[in-house]
């Protein structure tokens, strides 16, 4: 039998495996270079093509996001803990997988590795790091790793990651098996490291920051399930960073603020979550998506965020606790309560100093528990879970390229590609002290995770913030504006401007200065950098608006290009009534020189001068409106005889004119109700009205008829503006009042003088 013969089968066996041989070694790579060129291109082509975030991509691959893998530097060093490579790789069908596409020569220079060593136990900087001066204040960088969380530790778990001492740590290396990889940090916590040793050894000493007025954050980041909430939220139990800075902070500013010391000190939270690129007020969940804005310093503002005085820790939890289970969580295979959206606890420190110079400061604690990296195979996102995860995938992939683009000195950085980057605008590469927290997971299942958390850990490190001091000086300038924000915004807009909170906060400790006043109003910018006159008719400006039922932010509070746009028109405004005034100067020479000219018509101007309302007549500026108006006497002389005719000036609309009236018509005689009261008394009353328009507060002005709270506030708004009104028709000019409202107003005043009502305060 052919095939019982083992000589005959095992040589025709034999000559077809050697003649196979090539053909099936070529087979063999061709199938291993199509599969892996084809998840090659699938990850980095089509989410280009059809709009997916290539993260997403990444995150179903069995091996890291390209983003997560740049080479940084980190050589392998000897095989330091042969259990820790040998135990995780060796069954590991993965690991070939990865090495195979890490170690292909078609691959792009981006994964070629690095061969140049720095020493064993050491990672080499990133290259920008090389020849920089001393940063002003470095990322900080921590890493925690946490321990097997209710028995996911199997018999043969052994994690892929031990900390060698309490700054680096090793983990096995993909690339080749028998190596480990270094990582050196500014500090490592291990899986027994408790709460009080993160808070203490990296959170505590930047603190005292916020006393300077500079800003300080704590990120807390990694993959899902590695510890992220425990580290800043902790548990009753065990509490985290954000309770024991919040219990510190309060404690720190309660000594320093005491009477007798040189600042007063206030303390407000706010509290807000980044879900699904929604900024979401978690102190007021009502409130919808927020925006972000950036002042003139950098400073990144988020206007309409509730802001919450808190004066004691139990002040705090009385806002924390019910607005963080307004988070979002979910449960995921990976993690039964995994957190849905990066959660910011932003805490403000105000100080004002008690003596002169009355510099004043603010420092913002930003305290962020971000949601974790999630790979979509493992987690078993459906849904609006996959959609979350989404969110959160390409949010941190723009946080890591935001690290990127910092540490290569890159002219753009993408803080604007997400509202996480763009909040942390200030944190990263900006102003502030920061503090990153990584959190790792032991499990072998975590290796990617974790390479990927380690990675851009280590590229964190590079990033250079530039704290300064957010100091400003109390504005005294402001004294002479007659700034009283009840007064002149009247009760709804004051309550506007002055938030909901405030009114829990009014200690007699801090009374409302004129500097806190300008503080409310100024967010963006610290006033006293400005022009004072500038300064002045922003003001102006932004009460007028206030007073005109403006919905939108008040003025101080838009962006500085808003804003620009709006002093232009302020500016434009001032233009025109200069241009005004010399054309009134202009006219009023031309009128002198007629006088001049022709002594009758300056008999007759003088006569009309001497008269009342002869300011009226001669307002050269509306030369239209030039009338003889007659003493009363006069007119009811007139009147007696049947074929006079007497001017008396009505208006119509807006535009006045001359219209004859005939005395013989008695119900024309009753509109001309200036004919019936005295020239004295006319002339009397214009001036008491005039004086309380240009004198008085907008409480004074509601003293007269006709005007209410509102078209008081516009009077008040108007004059701030333009200056005193020179008579009375002026009223006109205001915005709101219209000409008729302006007759009927001075109508209904004289006549209630005239019958002893009298007007203004009394
Ligand atoms: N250091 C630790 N000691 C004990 N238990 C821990 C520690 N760190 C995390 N855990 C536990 O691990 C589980 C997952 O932790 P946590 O929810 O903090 O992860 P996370 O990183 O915030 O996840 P996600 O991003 O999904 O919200 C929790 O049950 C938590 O109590």
């Amino acid at each position: 039998m052919l095939g019982s013969d083992p000589t005959h089968s095992s040589g025709v066996s034999s000559i077809t495996s050697t003649s196979k041989i090539p053909t099936l070694v070529y087979s063999c790579v061709l199938s291993c270079v199509t599969l892996f060129a084809t998840l090659w291109t699938v990850a980095r082509q089509a989410p280009l093509s059809i709009g997916f975030p290539r993260q997403e991509y990444w995150s179903g691959l069995p091996c890291p996001s390209p983003g997560d893998l740049p080479n940084l530097g980190f050589e392998a060093v000897s095989l330091t803990s042969p259990t820790l490579a040998g135990g995780f790789f060796t069954t590991s069908a993965t690991w070939e997988a990865h090495s195979y596409f890490y170690l292909s020569p078609k691959l792009p220079p981006y994964f070629t590795p690095k061969n140049d060593l720095l020493g064993a136990g050491r990672c080499r900087l990133s290259k920008v790091g090389a020849g920089r001066r001393p940063p002003p204040a470095r990322v900080r960088v921590a890493v925690r790793l946490r321990p097997f969380v209710d028995g996911t530790a199997g018999e043969n778990d052994t994690p892929c990651v031990r900390g060698l001492d309490s700054c680096s740590l090793e983990i096995a290396n993909w690339r080749n098996h028998q190596e480990t990889l270094k990582y050196q940090f500014d500090a490592f916590y291990g899986e027994r490291s408790s709460q009080q040793d993160i808070y203490a050894g990296s959170v505590q000493p930047i603190l005292r920051h916020l006393l300077e007025g500079q800003n300080a954050s704590v990120l807390a980041y990694g993959p899902t399930g590695a510890g992220k909430t425990h580290t800043m939220l902790g548990s009753p139990e065990q509490p985290g960073v954000i309770p024991r800075a919040l219990m510190d902070l309060l404690q720190l500013t309660r000594e320093e603020g005491a009477e007798g010391r040189p600042w007063a000190l206030s303390v407000t939270m706010s509290y807000l979550e980044i879900y699904q690129e929604k900024v979401l007020d978690l102190l007021e969940p009502s409130s919808g998506d927020l925006v972000i804005r950036e002042d003139c310093r950098g400073n990144i503002l988020i206007p309409g965020l509730t802001q919450k005085p808190i004066t004691s820790f139990a002040d705090f939890e009385r806002h924390f606790l019910p607005a963080s289970r307004n988070r979002t969580v979910g449960a995921t295979r990976l993690n039964q309560r995994s957190s849905r959206s990066h959660a910011v606890l932003l805490v403000k420190v105000d100080q004002r100093e008690r003596l002169a110079p009355f510099r004043q400061r603010e420092g913002k604690l930003y305290l962020i528990d971000l949601a974790g990296s999630e790979d979509n195979r493992r987690t078993g996102n459906k849904g609006l879970r996959l959609k979350e995860s989404g969110a959160i995938n390409t949010s941190l992939f723009v946080l890591g390229k935001v690290v990127d683009a910092l540490n290569q000195g890159l002219p753009r950085v993408p803080y604007r590609d997400s509202k996480l980057t763009r909040l942390l605008q200030d944190s990263l590469g900006g102003s502030a002290h920061s503090i990153l927290i990584a959190n790792i997971a032991p499990e072998r299942r975590f290796y990617l995770d974790t390479v990927s958390a380690l990675n851009f850990a280590a590229r964190s490190k590079e990033v250079i913030n530039r704290p300064f001091t957010n100091e400003s000086l109390q504005l005294p300038v402001l004294a002479p504006v007659k700034l009283s924000q009840k007064e002149l915004l009247g009760p709804s807009e004051a309550k506007r401007a002055r938030g909901p909170e405030e009114e829990e906060t009014e200690s007699p400790e801090l009374p409302i200065a004129p500097a806190s006043a300008s503080q409310k109003l100024s967010p963006l910018q610290k006033l006293s950098s400005m022009d004072p006159a500038m300064l002045e008719r922003l003001l102006s400006l932004d009460r007028l608006l206030g007073s005109q039922g403006s919905q939108g932010t008040p003025l101080l509070s838009t962006p500085k290009r808003e804003r620009m746009v709006l002093m232009k028109t302020v500016e434009e405004k001032d233009l025109e009534i200069e241009r005004l005034k010399m054309k009134q100067k202009e006219l009023e020479a031309k009128v002198l020189a007629q006088e001049a000219a022709d002594p009758k018509e300056k008999e007759n101007y003088s006569t009309t001068m001497l008269r009342p309302l002869a300011r009226r007549t001669v307002t050269v500026a509306k030369p239209l409106k030039k009338a003889v108006v007659m003493p009363l006497q006069l007119i009811q002389e007139q009147a007696a005889s049947p074929n006079a005719k007497i001017h008396i000036l009505k208006k119509k609309g807006r535009k006045r004119k001359l219209e004859s009236l005939d005395a013989s018509q008695p119900e024309k005689a009753e509109d001309g109700w200036e004919l019936q009261i005295s020239p004295e008394l006319l002339a009397h009353g214009r001036q008491k009205i005039l004086d309380l328009l240009n004198e008085g507060s907008a409480r004074d002005l509601r003293s007269l008829q006709r005007i209410g709270q509102k078209k008081a506030q516009l009077i008040v708004g108007w004059r701030e503006l333009h200056g005193p009104f020179s008579q009375v028709e002026d009223l006109e000019r205001v915005e709101g009042i219209s000409g008729k409202q302006m007759e009927s107003f001075l109508k209904a005043n004289i006549l209630g003088l005239a019958a002893g009502q009298g007007c203004g305060p009394s």
